[in-house]
């Protein structure tokens, strides 16, 4: 097996309910998980179990309470994101971990176009080629995934879910990163959409990178996963 690009070890999470006198919620008690080059782990559980909050620690939208949560792109540096500062998580977050969440985050007044060739545009800075470079990939992903031409033009925060949803797929797929996490990305999707989108996933597998995630529709889940892991077992055993 090749050297993980991900490592999970001793990793605990509880949340403190400040407005509900401190309360202390444990929710996962020792994570250890070790994800490499061409798997798509996919976390299993019932509702509430932590399976999103176990991604929003990798991605460090959480921080973690206990352990460490090692990333390792191929040929890179390790870093710790439990210890990582937060000009480092900026850089992890643009080149080597991707996050498709259910929801868009909107941007007030950017096309479609724009949002999701922006991250190849960042790259690109003021190269015009390179700009053109990341546009004309940005189309390809909008025609990809179905999005009509009449929408490119137009900022996506009055798009239907579902085209939302295909926006931030090309947005954070665009991009070829080494880690990639992905929460309920078919959650809105019709059929056609969603075989897309396994297609997209089955490529990331082949072309090396470590995926984990979360998707309550089985046969996307099953279509994708090489491998599957129960997120019960990592809860907080109950003293
Ligand atoms: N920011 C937060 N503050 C307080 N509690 C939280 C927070 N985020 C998650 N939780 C709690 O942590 C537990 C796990 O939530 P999480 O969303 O990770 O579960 P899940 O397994 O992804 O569930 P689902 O399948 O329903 O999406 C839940 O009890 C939830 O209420």
């Amino acid at each position: 097996m090749t050297h993980p690009i991900l490592q999970m070890k001793g990793v605990a999470k509880r949340f403190t309910l400040h407005h509900q006198n401190g309360i202390e919620l444990p929710v996962l008690g020792h994570v250890d998980l070790a994800v490499s080059s061409g798997e798509c782990v996919v976390l299993d559980g019932p509702s509430g179990m932590g399976k999103s909050t176990l991604l929003k620690m990798i991605y460090a939208n959480y921080r973690a309470n206990a352990g460490s949560i090692t990333v390792q792109p191929p040929g890179g540096a390790a870093v710790d994101v439990t210890q990582a500062t937060p000009r480092t998580l900026v850089q992890l977050r643009r080149d080597t971990i991707g996050y498709v969440s259910q929801f868009l985050r909107v941007i007030p007044r950017v096309s479609a176009l724009d949002v999701v060739a922006e991250p190849l545009a960042e790259d690109a800075r003021d190269d015009a080629c390179a700009l053109e470079a990341a546009r004309e990939q940005a189309r390809q992903w909008l025609v990809r995934l179905r999005i009509p031409e009449r929408l490119w033009h137009l900022p996506p925060a009055t798009f239907s879910g579902g085209e939302q949803q295909r926006i931030n797929i090309a947005r954070n797929m665009i991009k070829p990163k080494p880690l990639l996490l992905l929460d309920e990305p078919t959650a809105s999707l019709d059929a056609a959409n969603t075989e897309t989108v396994i297609a997209l996933i089955h490529e990331a597998v082949q072309r090396g990178a470590a995926l984990v995630g979360i998707f309550h529709d089985a046969n996307v889940g099953a279509a994708v996963a090489t491998r599957r892991v129960n997120v019960g077992e990592f809860r907080e055993v109950a003293p």
